[in-house]
C-alpha cells in the first residue's frame, strides 16, 4: 500500500543541530543546499575547486573540499553524477565516515547496482525529488514543492526514517508529498521514466514530429512552435488537471485527433519496446553498459550530445527563444548552473 507523508505530519527537529554535507553543487546539489539552508539547517557543501565551488561561495554557502565536508558532517548527501559517485565515495567520503552517520542519495543507482557498499554502522537512505534540481529550487522559492520519494537501505541508528522525512521536508518535497519506496523500486522506475517517457520518449517524439513537418516542406520555425514550444503549454494543463483538463481546453477537433491518431503513433509495438527497455533496466544490462561507456571515456555519449546540439530544431529554437525574453528570464539560473558544472 502507498504511504505518503506531508509537511504537517513531519517533525523536522531531528535534523536540527546536525551538520548536513551536500556533496556536489550541480542541478540537485545547489537546490538541496539552498533549500535546506533556507529551512534553517546547518549546511556545508563539498566540491572540488572550480565552477561549482565558486558558484556555491557566490550563493553564500559554506564550501569545503569533499573530504572536509564529509568529515565534519553527520548527514552526507551524495549529489554527484551517478557515474562519478563510486570513485569519490571510495577516495574522499568513506575514509571520513563515522559510525552513526547518515549516508544519503537522491537516486539508488550506486547502491542498487552494487557500486557502493557502505559500512554496516551508518544509516543509508535516499530522498529523491521527482523533478529536475532547478525546479526543486524554483518551486521551493515560490512556496511550492516537487514531490519526492524516500527509501531506507540501512537503519543503523533506528532514526533513518525520521531523518529522511525531515530532510524531505527541508528541501520542500513534503509540500508535494513524500512517498515511501525501496531502492530497487526508485532506481528501476526512475530509469524507466527518464528513458521511455520523460527524456528519451519525449525528445524522440518532438524531433520526429519536427522532422516530419520540415521534410514535408513546412517552415522550420512553425514546426518548432508546433512540436516543441506548445508542448510545454499542453503539458502544463496535464500537470494542473490531468489529461481531462488538457482535453477540456483544446478544441473538439484536436481531442478527436488525439483519440484516433495517438494510438497510431504509440501502439502495441511501442509498448512492447517499452517493456524491453524496462527488462534491460531490471536485469542490470543498462547499468553495465552505462558504466562501461564511462570507463571507455564516453565515446557514444559525446557523439549523441554533439548530434543533438547540432540538430535543426535546436538551431531554430535558439533563434526563436532569443526573441522571447520571458523564457530567457527562467533560463538564466539553469544556464549559470549548467556552465558551472559543464567541466569534467
Ligand atoms: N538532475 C536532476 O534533476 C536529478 C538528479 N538526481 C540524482 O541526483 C544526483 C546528482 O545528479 P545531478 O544533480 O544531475 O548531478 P550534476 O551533474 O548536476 O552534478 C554536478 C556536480 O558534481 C560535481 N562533481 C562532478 N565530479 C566531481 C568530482 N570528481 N569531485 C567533486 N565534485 C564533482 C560538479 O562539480 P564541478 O563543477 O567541479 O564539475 C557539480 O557540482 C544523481 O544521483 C542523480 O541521479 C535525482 C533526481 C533528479
Ligand atoms: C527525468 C530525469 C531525472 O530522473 C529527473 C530530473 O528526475 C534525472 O535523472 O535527472
Ligand atoms: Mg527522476
Ligand atoms: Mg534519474
Amino acid at each position: 500500500m502507498t504511504t505518503m507523508y506531508y509537511e504537517q505530519n513531519i517533525n523536522g527537529d531531528i535534523l536540527k543541530g546536525k551538520k548536513i554535507a551536500i556533496i556536489g553543487y550541480g542541478s540537485q546539489g545547489h537546490a538541496h543546499a539552498l533549500n535546506l539552508k533556507d529551512s534553517g539547517y546547518d549546511v556545508v557543501v563539498g566540491v572540488r575547486p572550480g565552477g561549482s565551488f565558486d558558484a556555491a561561495k557566490a550563493d553564500g554557502v559554506d564550501v569545503k573540499t569533499v573530504a572536509e565536508a564529509a568529515k565534519e558532517a553527520d548527514v552526507i548527501q551524495i549529489l554527484l553524477p551517478d557515474e562519478r559517485q563510486k570513485a569519490v565515495y571510495e577516495n574522499e567520503i568513506a575514509p571520513n565516515l563515522e559510525a552513526g552517520n547518515a549516508l544519503m542519495f537522491a537516486h539508488g543507482f550506486n547502491i542498487h547496482f552494487g557500486q557502493i557498499t557502505p559500512p554496516a554502522d551508518v544509516d543509508v537512505f535516499l530522498v529523491a525529488p521527482k523533478g529536475p534540481g532547478h525546479l526543486v529550487r524554483r518551486q521551493f522559492e515560490q512556496g511550492a514543492g516537487v514531490p519526492g520519494l524516500f527509501a531506507i537501505h540501512q537503519d543503523a541508528t533506528g532514526q533513518a526514517k525520521d531523518i529522511a522525512l525531515a530532510y524531505g521536508k527541508g528541501i520542500g518535497s513534503a509540500r508535494g508529498g513524500l512517498l515511501e519506496t525501496t531502492f530497487k523500486e526508485e532506481t528501476e522506475t526512475d530509469l524507466f521514466g527518464e528513458q521511455a517517457v520523460l527524456c528519451g520518449g519525449a525528445t524522440a517524439l518532438v524531433q520526429a514530429g519536427f522532422e516530419t513537418l520540415v521534410e514535408a516542406g513546412y517552415q522550420p520555425e512553425l514546426a518548432y512552435f508546433e512540436t516543441l514550444h506548445e508542448l510545454k503549454l499542453i503539458v502544463d494543463l496535464m500537470f494542473e488537471g490531468g489529461l481531462e483538463t488538457m482535453r477540456y481546453s483544446i478544441s473538439d477537433t484536436a481531442e478527436w485527433g488525439d483519440y484516433v491518431a495517438g494510438p497510431r503513433v504509440v501502439d502495441a509495438d511501442t509498448k512492447s519496446r517499452m517493456k524491453d527497455i524496462l527488462t534491460d533496466i531490471q536485469s542490470g544490462k543498462f547499468a553495465r553498459e552505462w558504466i562501461e561507456e564511462n570507463e571507455n571515456g564516453r565515446p557514444n555519449y559525446t557523439k549523441f550530445k554533439e548530434d543533438g546540439k547540432n540538430h535543426q530544431i535546436e538551431e531554430v529554437g535558439r533563434k526563436l527563444r532569443a526573441m522571447m525574453p520571458f523564457i530567457n528570464e527562467n533560463k538564466k539560473e539553469v544556464v549559470r548552473e549548467t556552465s558551472a558544472t559543464a567541466q569534467n
